[in-house]
C-alpha cells in the first residue's frame, strides 16, 4: 500500500500542494484529475521524490519510499521529455535494466529478454531500432510504457498517458492496465479525460492544490465538486466543459 501523508509542496514560497493525504492499494486503477495548474504533475513528482516536499511523507508498505524506489515506475508527461535526445526505442527500455544492474555492466541475457518482452507487449518490437524522435506520439508513449513494464515495479505512475495518442495506443494502454491490475499492480494516472472515460477508474482523486474529493467516479463527478475544482482556476477546458464532464 502506498500512503501519502500530509504532503505539502511550495515553489518559491508559493503553495502548490497543501496537506495531501491519500492511499493507493495494490490492484487499484486510480485517476488523478483537476484543472490545468492544479498540481497534478507536481503531486506525482513529489511522491517520486523528484520535487522536494515542504512537509509530509510518502510510505510504501510502511517504509519511506526512497528506500524502495525500484518498486515504482514512472511514465512522464510527453511534453517533459527531450525527444531530440539520440537514443533508440530499445535503449530507452534498456535504461530501466541498466539502472538495476549498474551503468557499467553489459546487459545480460535476462535483461535483454525483459526488454524484448516489454516492447513486444506494447507492440513496438518491430520499431525497436528506431530513434525515439522518429516515432509518432503514440509510439513514443508505448516505448515509455514498455520502459515502465521492464522495471517490473508494483506501482505505476503515468502523467497524461492519453494525451495526443492514436486509437491503437489507447487500446494497448488500456489492455496493459487491465493486465497489470490482474497482477495486483497499482496505477495512478493523471488525466485530462472527460465524461464516460473517467468511469474506467476504480477511484478518482480531484485535485486543485488541496485534495477536493477521493471516491468512486460517480460520487466525485458531481456539479458541486466540479464547480469547487474548476471555478478556483478558470481555464479553457474548465467551466466551459462542465456539462460534457457530467454526461456520465
Ligand atoms: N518548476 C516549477 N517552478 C515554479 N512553479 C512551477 C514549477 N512547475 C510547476 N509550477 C507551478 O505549479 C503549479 C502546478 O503545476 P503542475 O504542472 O503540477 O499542474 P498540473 O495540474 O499538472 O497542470 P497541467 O494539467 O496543466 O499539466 C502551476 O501553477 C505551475 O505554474
Amino acid at each position: 500500500m502506498l500512503e501519502v501523508q500530509h504532503l505539502s509542496v511550495n515553489y518559491r514560497q508559493t503553495s502548490v500542494l497543501e496537506d495531501i493525504h491519500l492511499v493507493v492499494h495494490p490492484g487499484e486503477l486510480v485517476g488523478l484529475i483537476g484543472p490545468n495548474g492544479a498540481g497534478k504533475s507536481t503531486l506525482i513528482q513529489s511522491i517520486l521524490g523528484l520535487v522536494p516536499a515542504h512537509q509530509g511523507q510518502v510510505l510504501l508498505d510502511g517504509q519511506p519510499l526512497r528506500r524502495c524506489q525500484h518498486r515504482i515506475a514512472y511514465v512522464p508527461q510527453r511534453s517533459h521529455i527531450d525527444w531530440d535526445y539520440p537514443i533508440t526505442a530499445w535503449n530507452v527500455v534498456m535504461m530501466a535494466q541498466t539502472r538495476a544492474a549498474g551503468w557499467f555492466r553489459r546487459p545480460n541475457r535476462d535483461a535483454r529478454r525483459t526488454v524484448w518482452a516489454a516492447l513486444e507487449r506494447v507492440e513496438m518490437l518491430e520499431l525497436r531500432h528506431r530513434q525515439i524522435r522518429e516515432l509518432s506520439g503514440g509510439q513514443q508513449q508505448r516505448v515509455f510504457l514498455a520502459r515502465a513494464l521492464a522495471q517490473q515495479a508494483d506501482f505505476f505512475f503515468l502523467d497524461e498517458p492519453f494525451t495526443g495518442i492514436d486509437k491503437k495506443t489507447e487500446a494497448v494502454m488500456l489492455r496493459t492496465f487491465t493486465e497489470l491490475q490482474a497482477q495486483n499492480k497499482a496505477l495512478l494516472v493523471c488525466s485530462h479525460e472527460w465524461g464516460d472515460a473517467l468511469r474506467r477508474y476504480d477511484r478518482l482523486l480531484l485535485l486543485n492544490r488541496t485534495l477536493l474529493a477521493d471516491d468512486v467516479p460517480d460520487t466525485v463527478m458531481t456539479l458541486e465538486n466540479m464547480q469547487r475544482a474548476y471555478s478556483q482556476t478558470p481555464s479553457a477546458n474548465g467551466i466551459d466543459r462542465l456539462s460534457e464532464f457530467l454526461v456520465c
